[in-house]
């Protein structure tokens, strides 16, 4: 009865006339997260480095329907872009309902090369700069009730291969907002957590980086970024896509953690990686 009596359905309705910052989108997941937005008449905010491609989302963003649609570009290494966002957000849309975090800095995937720098930088662009945001825009998000989107991946609940400075920065993800989920449950603070748990998603930077080493074929960007977007506004805990090939490997992982890694390594061409 509680299973089912707590599943609200989506309808695009519920993102209409919402304020929402999207977080690396100018491509990728992100940038399909935008362009649903978009048709569902939200406010949309985008961010990222490139601004040329930006300006295009944001164009394409107006053509479909948008409430309206602005850029910030820079870097989210940068503390600056963070408080640029939240000043654009309060002073132009009056708020913010929907933080969507998805930003990700460049990496390899390969054998981990021992670059220590490497990891502080990921670690500043993937996690500490999530932290940020959510710290700078948390004062809005309480004010209207809203909701924080994560995107996180399945190397950030499992250790895959090849990733290891990138499930590094997925894990941590997981322990701080699964941390301060509860205490806003404790504290009755009206702001909801998603953490979407994706696998191999077809983004050009993903299948150019891991298709020729993975026997796994990768799901569609379009689809992925709407069902992120539907786990947000129905304030789910967390978001699995594909269903089955994410939370059905994770019930291996904690009763035979050793047979979910074999499986798992299975898919892997390793004699395809290039040679480092
Ligand atoms: N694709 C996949 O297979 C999977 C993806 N995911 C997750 O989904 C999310 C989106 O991934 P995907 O769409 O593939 O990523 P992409 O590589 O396609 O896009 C990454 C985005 O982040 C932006 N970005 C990169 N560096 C910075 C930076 N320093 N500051 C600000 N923005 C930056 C890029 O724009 P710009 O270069 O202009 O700054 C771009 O818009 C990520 O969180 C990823 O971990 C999870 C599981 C699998
Ligand atoms: C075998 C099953 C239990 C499921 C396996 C799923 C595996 C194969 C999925 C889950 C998470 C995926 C990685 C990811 O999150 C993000 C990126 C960044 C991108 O630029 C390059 C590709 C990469 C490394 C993905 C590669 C494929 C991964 C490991």
């Amino acid at each position: 009865f509680c299973f089912y009596s707590s599943r609200e359905k989506f309808k695009p309705e519920m993102l209409r006339g919402k304020r929402v910052i999207v977080t690396g989108a100018s491509a990728g997941i992100g940038e399909q997260m935008a362009y649903h937005l978009a048709r569902m008449g939200a406010h949309v905010l985008v961010t990222a480095r490139t601004e040329a491609k930006l300006q295009q989302v944001v164009e394409r963003c107006r053509a479909l329907g948008a409430g309206s649609a602005r850029l910030v570009s820079g870097s989210m290494e940068d503390t600056a872009t963070t408080q640029q966002l939240v000043e654009v957000a309060e002073a132009e849309l009056g708020g913010l309902d929907m933080l969507i975090l998805n930003h990700v800095g460049k990496s390899y995937f390969n054998y981990f090369d021992g670059d220590v720098g490497h990891v502080q930088k990921l670690l500043d662009i993937n996690f500490l700069s999530y932290v940020a945001m959510t710290v700078s825009a948390l004062p809005m998000l309480k004010r209207s009730g809203g909701s924080i989107v994560v995107v996180s991946s399945m190397a950030g609940k499992v250790g895959f291969p090849f990733t290891v400075p990138y499930s590094a920065t997925k894990f941590a993800l997981d322990g701080f907002f699964s941390s301060l989920r509860q205490e806003f449950s404790i504290q009755s603070v009206n702001v909801s957590i998603t953490l979407c748990i994706l696998g191999f998603i077809d983004t050009e930077n993903a299948v150019r980086a891991a298709s020729d080493v993975l026997l796994i074929s990768p799901a569609p960007k379009e689809e992925c970024a709407l069902e992120i977007i539907k786990g947000g506004a129905l304030r789910q805990r967390e978001v699995y896509y594909r269903y089955a090939s994410t939370k059905l490997p994770l019930l291996l992982r904690d009763w035979a953690a050793e047979l979910l890694d074999l499986l798992v390594r299975q898919r892997y061409r390793a004699e395809r990686l290039r040679a480092a």
